[in-house]
């Protein structure tokens, strides 16, 4: 199921390390956000299951296990969690940089292919969450699938 058909490729989640890995990654990354004073306003009440929904749900991105779209959410609520939020750039910048940061301590892959991916996932998905948090409601359908990120290539320019 993990492993992309017929290629003998690994996906993005069997290179990274499992499900234990996205884990430790966002398990610290939140512990870092709490004492972060850019941070720590915009999560100071987020949920105690919030740190491992998110690592479930980039797990899932990756082409891991359904966990978080079977068993805690969808690609709808996940929206839902961000609207009204009205995140700023500077916001999202300081995300970025300490979720990056923490993937090289808890040791994700470095190598130029996977950290092209993960970036170029991370700058996607973060800026879709800002702009969805300047909404009120989701344009997405319910049942909207979950996004699917590879090794390659984006699908084509921004429709706004
Ligand atoms: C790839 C990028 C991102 C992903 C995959 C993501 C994923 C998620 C998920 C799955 C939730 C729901 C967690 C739960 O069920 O409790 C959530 C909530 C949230 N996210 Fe994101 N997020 C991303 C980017 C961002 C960014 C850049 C920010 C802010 C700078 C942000 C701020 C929040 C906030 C404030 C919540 C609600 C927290 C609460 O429960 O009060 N997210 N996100």
């Amino acid at each position: 199921m993990n492993t992309q058909p017929n290629t003998g490729i690994p996906t993005l989640y069997e290179w990274a390390g499992g499900m234990e890995k996205f884990e430790a990654w966002t398990d610290l990354f939140y512990q870092r956000v709490h004492q972060d004073s850019e941070l720590e306003p915009v999560f100071r009440g987020m949920s105690p299951e919030h740190t491992r929904h998110v690592a479930h749900f980039i797990a899932e991105v990756f082409r891991g296990p359904s966990t978080y779209s079977t068993e805690e959410g969808s690609h709808y609520e996940m929206i839902h969690h961000h609207l009204g939020k009205n995140l700023t750039e500077q916001q999202r910048q300081r995300w970025i940089g300490l979720i990056l940061d923490t993937a090289d301590i808890v040791g994700l892959p470095d190598d130029p292919e996977f950290r092209s991916a993960l970036v170029g996932y991370l700058e996607w998905g973060s800026r879709l969450a800002v702009i969805n948090s300047r909404e009120n409601i989701v344009s997405e359908q319910v049942d909207a699938p979950m996004p699917t990120w590879g090794w390659g290539e984006t699908g084509g320019p921004y429709i706004p």
